[in-house]
């Protein structure tokens, strides 16, 4: 099997196992879910300012949910805006009050004429991860080329823990998170 056949098997097969794990958890216990940032996270984030969020799409893990926090703790938020088809994205600044307008995918960003940022932290969804800090996209390359553009931001990788795969394939271009946030457990890489 070719790496891009291997790839998105892999897709399909982590879409499904999302899938039914969200369904199958209890509601109080999805409610409760990315609801606190664990403390050595928190202190992680100290000297950063700009967080790139996202918006929790189909059985993403929530990241809109860690926004409340985030904010209280003075830092600047943002979401990403899919600017084209072709990989391109850039970052938004946001509050929780702001309206979102709908981008391409089912996305939806902030005002696009408000100003993009460099974030500090990018908090990237995922579909699959392995303890080798390596994450699986959706597979349209947005966060392997913002991860490349933004080389010194600390990479986060939020998941359900059943995304977790014991070996995923890696390309040249995959560059791997620094941690990962699942609704049990923080996992630092070596070079968080
Ligand atoms: N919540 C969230 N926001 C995100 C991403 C993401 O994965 N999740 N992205 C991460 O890259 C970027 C947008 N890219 C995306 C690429 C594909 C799909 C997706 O669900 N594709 C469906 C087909 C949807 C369609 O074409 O209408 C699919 O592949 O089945 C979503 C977002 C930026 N924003
Ligand atoms: N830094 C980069 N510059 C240019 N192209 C890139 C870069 N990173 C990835 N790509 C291209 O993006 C495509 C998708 O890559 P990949 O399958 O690893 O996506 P993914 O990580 O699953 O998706 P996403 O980042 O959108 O969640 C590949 O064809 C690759 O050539």
């Amino acid at each position: 099997m070719s790496e891009d056949t291997d790839k998105t098997a892999l897709r399909t097969l982590a879409r499904t196992r999302r899938r039914a794990f969200v369904q199958s958890l209890d509601p109080l216990a999805h409610r409760l879910a990315f609801k606190a940032i664990p403390s050595p996270l928190a202190r992680r984030l100290d000297g950063a300012q700009t967080v790139a969020l996202y918006m929790g799409l189909d059985d993403e893990a929530p990241a809109q949910r860690l926004a409340p926090q985030l904010a209280a703790m003075g830092k600047t938020l943002a979401l990403p805006r899919v600017i084209d088809r072709l990989g391109t994205m850039d970052f938004l600044t946001w509050t929780p009050e702001d309206q979102l307008h709908p981008g391409l995918y089912g996305t939806h960003h902030p005002e696009p004429s408000g100003p993009s940022v460099a974030p500090d932290i990018i908090i990237a969804p995922l579909l699959a991860f392995d303890r080798a800090m390596n994450r699986l996209g959706q597979g349209g390359g947005y966060y392997d080329r913002a991860f490349a553009r933004y080389p010194d931001a600390l990479r986060i990788g939020l998941a359900w823990s059943v995304q977790e795969q014991d070996a995923l394939p890696a390309d040249p271009w995959d560059l791997p998170l620094h941690i990962i946030l699942t609704e049990v457990e923080l996992i630092e890489g070596p070079d968080a």
